[in-house]
């Protein structure tokens, strides 16, 4: 195994990594903290000239210990003029969030304050203002962060709902990218293997059932992808939003119900059958889960061509839903309760799209019956708890919009189905949270089919196909090729970070 050892550090890992870190030369300096009137704002210089900037703005004497406040005047190095009384931190490069010297300033959050002190660091040679997601991307090429962890930093910047935050802070935290690299690290030792076959293999200095043993690996690695590759889409949804449709016949209570979970009068309400034509959308935080929300026209034929578009659109969305609230005026419910799932069931068939499998459909749906202030008492109990005991139908709650009787039996089922849309983030292997990981997974399978296709055959193509696997990889966590897809994820942060 020695023999390998060596191998893999001379040949395999340089022809595969070329990550070289970029030099900056330029201090670059931001406003970290949100903009706007606040009680503290954060600005952060990063770079050779930080030492200088902190000189610039506190005087010579008297510099800061090392990652420990400092309460001191700032003034502006040109006028003089003192802007503020605040804390300043000094971090030494390597030991900072770029690895290169940093420093912060933390000044009262005035704009006024704020703009002087940016204006006083600009003042200074050799710095300038940071471009967006630029601190992250310098700490990316000092090796401080993976791609997928900046993607997790960049996930929780946006977090807007607790478990958005959980899948993104284990994300940043390397829990993910652990997952990629050990893959890379027995892809790396799977290609070692290859090609010292392919040198040594007449000589017999190669151990027995080598190829076997790659075999093997590849095959594994094959299964953990695909089962990876096949959660779902949960770490993709909990990361861009659960899209929940609210879909139904006219005046079933469809924009009530959006109402009632919005909290506010979001979409017309009106007797008038036909009101809604438009889908009207909002975003919800429903649990700790992201829920886009969708209200849209009452599905019925109609002469009316708006409303024949407005029902069009309605299709399309429930096509495209993750989630389906389909809402029936339980006062057409049948009063015998042997009737009712046969009237359920040709609701849900005229809201549900053709194509699907009637029982991949049910999976996606929770049954609203509306209107439950309307019905005698015993038989809301009646047919609530026959509902209850009926398998064959999706979850179903008697509710009223206008007393909110029956909201949270509604709310409990919701709940239990966003939680297995979305999975835990906390437990088991961490999700696949992104396309891009998703397009370069694919590639990396196939790659290995491309392994098992030519080993009989020709184990120079096989031994390209687990390069190419690795490589796959090495997009994902940033090994390779980072340049190209760097700007794309950078676009997306703030200025600041
Ligand atoms: N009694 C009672 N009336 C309700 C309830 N929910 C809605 N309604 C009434 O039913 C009527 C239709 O409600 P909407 O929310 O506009 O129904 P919709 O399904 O959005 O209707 P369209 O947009 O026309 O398809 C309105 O008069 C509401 O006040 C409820 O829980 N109880
Ligand atoms: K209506
Ligand atoms: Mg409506």
């Amino acid at each position: 195994m020695f023999f390998f050892y060596i191998y893999n550090r001379s040949r395999a890992s340089h022809r595969l990594w070329s990550s070289a870190p970029l030099c900056a030369t330029d201090t670059i300096f931001a406003l970290s903290s949100g903009q706007g009137k606040c009680g503290v704002a954060v600005v952060r210089v990063s770079g050779p000239a930080s030492a200088l900037a902190l000189r610039g703005l506190t005087g010579p004497d008297r510099p800061p210990a090392p990652r420990t406040a400092a309460l001191r005047s700032i003034f502006h190095p040109q006028s003089k003029e003192i802007l503020d009384r605040g804390l300043v931190f000094w971090f030494p490069g390597p030991h900072s969030f770029t690895g290169e010297d940093s420093a912060e300033f933390h000044v009262h959050g005035g704009p006024a304050v704020v703009s002087g002190v940016l204006d006083a660091l600009g003042s200074l040679p050799g710095l300038r203002p940071a471009e967006a997601g630029e601190f992250t991307r310098r700490a990316f090429h000092a090796g401080k962060l993976g791609l997928t962890e900046v993607e997790g930093l960049g996930d929780l910047i946006h977090a807007e709902t607790e478990a958005q935050r959980r899948q993104a802070l284990r994300q940043m935290a390397g829990d993910l990218a652990q997952l990629y690299r050990d893959w890379s690290q027995r892809l790396t030792q799977c290609l070692a293997h290859v090609e010292a076959f392919i040198d040594f293999g007449e000589d017999d200095l190669i151990e027995d059932g080598v190829l076997d043993q790659v075999d093997n690996s590849v095959a594994q690695l094959q299964t953990e992808i695909t089962c990876h590759l096949h959660d779902g889409r949960k770490g993709e949804r909990l990361r861009s939003g659960v899209q929940v449709v609210i879909a139904g016949e006219t005046n079933a209570g469809k924009s009530s119900l959006l109402n009632l979970l919005c909290r506010r009068p979001a979409a017309i309400v009106s007797p008038i059958a036909g009101t809604t034509r438009d889908v009207v959308e909002t975003c919800l935080d429903i649990g700790g889960f992201p829920v886009l929300l969708s209200d849209t026209a009452g599905l019925r034929e109609t002469a009316d061509a708006v409303e024949q578009e407005g029902v069009r659109r309605a299709r399309e969305k429930v096509e495209q839903a993750d989630l389906t609230l389909v809402v029936v005026d339980a006062t057409q419910l049948p009063t015998d309760p042997l009737q009712v799932p046969v009237f359920l069931g040709a609701h849900l068939l005229a809201v549900l799209p053709h194509g699907v499998g009637l029982e991949e459909s049910l999976r996606h749906c929770i049954l609203v019956l509306n209107k439950s202030d309307l019905l005698p008492v015993e038989q809301v109990e009646k047919t609530q708890t026959f509902l209850n005991k009926n398998p064959g139908l999706p979850p179903a709650s008697l509710l009223s919009c206008h007393t909110s009787h029956g909201l949270e039996n509604f709310m409990t089922s919701l709940q239990s189905r966003l939680s297995s849309l979305c999975g835990d983030p906390l437990a088991g292997t961490p999700s696949l949270t992104q396309a891009r990981h998703r397009a370069h997974l694919h590639e990396c399978f196939q790659a290995l089919g491309q392994y098992q296709q030519y080993r009989d055959v020709d184990l120079a193509l096989a031994a390209e196909g687990v390069r190419l696997a690795l490589t796959g990889l090495g997009r994902i966590t940033g090994k390779v090729g980072a340049e190209e897809i760097l700007d794309i994820i950078f676009r997306d942060f703030c200025i600041g970070k």
